[in-house]
């Protein structure tokens, strides 16, 4: 780095450096000595770490470091952190999956009352907006495969509007066996084999993904509950011949709407998540009357624990997170590059660090019944309850309805299309309703309607032939700039 432009920070022991990035600013940090880690991901001395895209994090020391780096628009050091107690409760999950996994093996287990269950950690994770729930679920996966123990977390986003490894509008587990980094918000949880090269080091990350199509799950409270439960079958399907991932346990973050359920179907969808993931450990971050709620609703099948709000946590507005979902699609589509600071290479670092992640969609012009597109429930929906006395929904929320490309006001201009997996070759198996139930392969998007030649122009990720695929559209839009 240029000497003029950088500057040190020296950290003492349990403190972290935190930092909020200005649109169209990156910063590269880079360990000089001691040890680090970024939300529980340790970074390697003499490696340059790039962030851009309005990212917000923190660097954080148990014993004490010197770093260097570029100065960003907003920058501090505390050492009021909440990090001790996530410690603390990596210990006690991890005395959990030990004694689980000696259970699968029938090895003599010792019980001396410690009161350690011996069923892995299965842990929800809630609180209100930016209480660092997200944040929360990447430090306790990120502590479990540093272990060093080879486990492998199923980690879980059940929050549509976050995007996770794919784009928003979709909740999606994945099994996690190296640290999840952090770079920008686009990738909250890290990246994927879709959309990152092979040899980046989280590569490996296949997740299950399906298709809500809106970023809140009050839009459509039924599809969602349905929408857990199917993860939910799939992650105890991909458990079913697999001790080690199973005795990881499961670490599920929650969209804060969950902690702010009203009504009649008051906490359906924290049932619902319960039930559909066997949680035994509820994690309120930062909000004391719903961690009492949390302990009088469910406190019989589970343990509430709760977190202090961690000083660092930065609020994120509407706009905020319109751009990053923005940036979800663009870097689905076009990989993630972050350009480094005047006087960083853009590869540098003694492993090589990638920060040029350059993919190339394919734009195709494609007939409009190539495609088989369906709207659930037909659009947002109210919920039932919301309905005027005596009204009936003419449409159910669970309804995939048809949409017509050649319909005028279709609303799939510059839509987000999620191309559906194959649903079963056996047709005595096939039911109306299946498409809620197949998985994402992949997304596409409208960029364009030629009504006359009834032709659709679409961007998708590769070249793979698009001819009777099943989509579902939902609310969410992009155009490419
Ligand atoms: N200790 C910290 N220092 C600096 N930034 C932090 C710290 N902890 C969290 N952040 C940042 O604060 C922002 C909000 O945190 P996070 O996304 O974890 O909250 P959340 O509760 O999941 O939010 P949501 O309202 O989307 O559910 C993120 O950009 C995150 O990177």
């Amino acid at each position: 780095m240029d000497a003029g432009l950088v500057k040190e920070w020296q950290l003492d022991p349990e403190s972290e450096y935190r930092f909020e990035l200005d649109p169209g600013e990156s910063l590269a940090i880079k360990l000089i000595s001691g040890k680090a880690e970024i939300f529980g991901a340790e970074i390697g001395e003499g490696v340059t770490y790039l962030f851009d895209s309005e990212c917000r994090a923190a660097v954080f020391t148990w014993h004490g470091c010197e770093l260097e780096m570029r100065k960003p628009s907003t920058e501090y050091v505390s050492d009021e952190t909440t990090m001790a107690v996530y410690m603390n409760l990596h210990h006690a999950f991890e005395q959990m999956r030990v004694k689980a996994l000696s259970a699968s093996r029938n090895s003599p287990t010792r019980d001396d009352g410690d009161g350690v269950p011996s069923e892995p950690p299965r842990v929800l994770i809630m609180g209100p907006d930016n209480a660092g729930k997200t944040t929360a679920c990447k430090i306790l996966t990120n502590y479990v495969v540093r272990a060093g123990q080879g486990w492998r977390p199923m980690c879980v986003n059940v929050d549509p509007g976050e995007g996770a490894w794919t784009v928003p509008g979709t909740i999606s587990a994945c099994s996690v066996d190296a640290p999840l980094p952090t770079s920008s918000p686009a990738s909250p949880l890290g990246s994927t084999s879709t959309s990152a090269p092979t040899i980046s080091s989280s590569s490996a990350l296949v997740p299950a993904v399906y298709w809500f199509g809106h970023s809140e799950p009050r839009q459509n409270i039924l599809l969602m509950e349905r929408l857990i439960r199917n993860l939910g079958d799939n992650v105890n399907s991909r458990h079913y011949n697999d001790p080690i991932g199973r005795c990881s346990g499961i670490i599920v973050d929650t969209p804060s709407s969950f902690a702010t359920s009203t009504g009649e179907k008051k906490y359906a969808l924290v049932k619902a998540c319960i039930e559909a993931f066997q949680i035994n450990v509820v994690l309120v971050v930062g909000h004391e009357k719903l961690a009492v709620e949390m302990q009088r609703t469910f406190g019989q099948t589970v343990n509430v624990v709760k977190v202090p709000k961690s000083g660092g946590v930065v609020d994120l507005d509407l706009a905020y997170r319109d751009r990053v979902h923005k940036l979800q699609v663009h870097n689905y589509m076009y990989g993630h590059h972050i350009a480094p600071p005047p006087g960083v290479p853009s590869t540098s670092g003694e492993d090589g660090e990638v920060t040029d992640m350059h993919l190339a969609p394919l734009s195709a012009s494609i007939n409009f019944d190539d495609l088989t597109i369906y709207r659930i429930g037909g659009g947002v929906m109210a919920p039932s309850s919301a309905l005027p006395v005596g009204a009936a929904r003419t449409i159910s929320e669970l309804q995939p309805v048809p949409v017509d490309p050649s319909q005028k006001g279709s609303g799939l201009l510059n839509a987000v299309l999620a191309l559906l997996s194959p649903p079963a070759s056996d047709e005595n198996e096939r039911y109306d309703e299946e498409v809620l139930d197949l998985t994402v392969s992949g997304f596409l998007v409208v960029n364009a309607l030629d009504f006359h030649n009834k032709k659709m122009t679409v961007l998708a990720p590769g070249q793979g032939s698009l001819v009777g695929r099943t989509c579902l559209v939902g609310s969410f839009e992009w155009q490419d700039q």
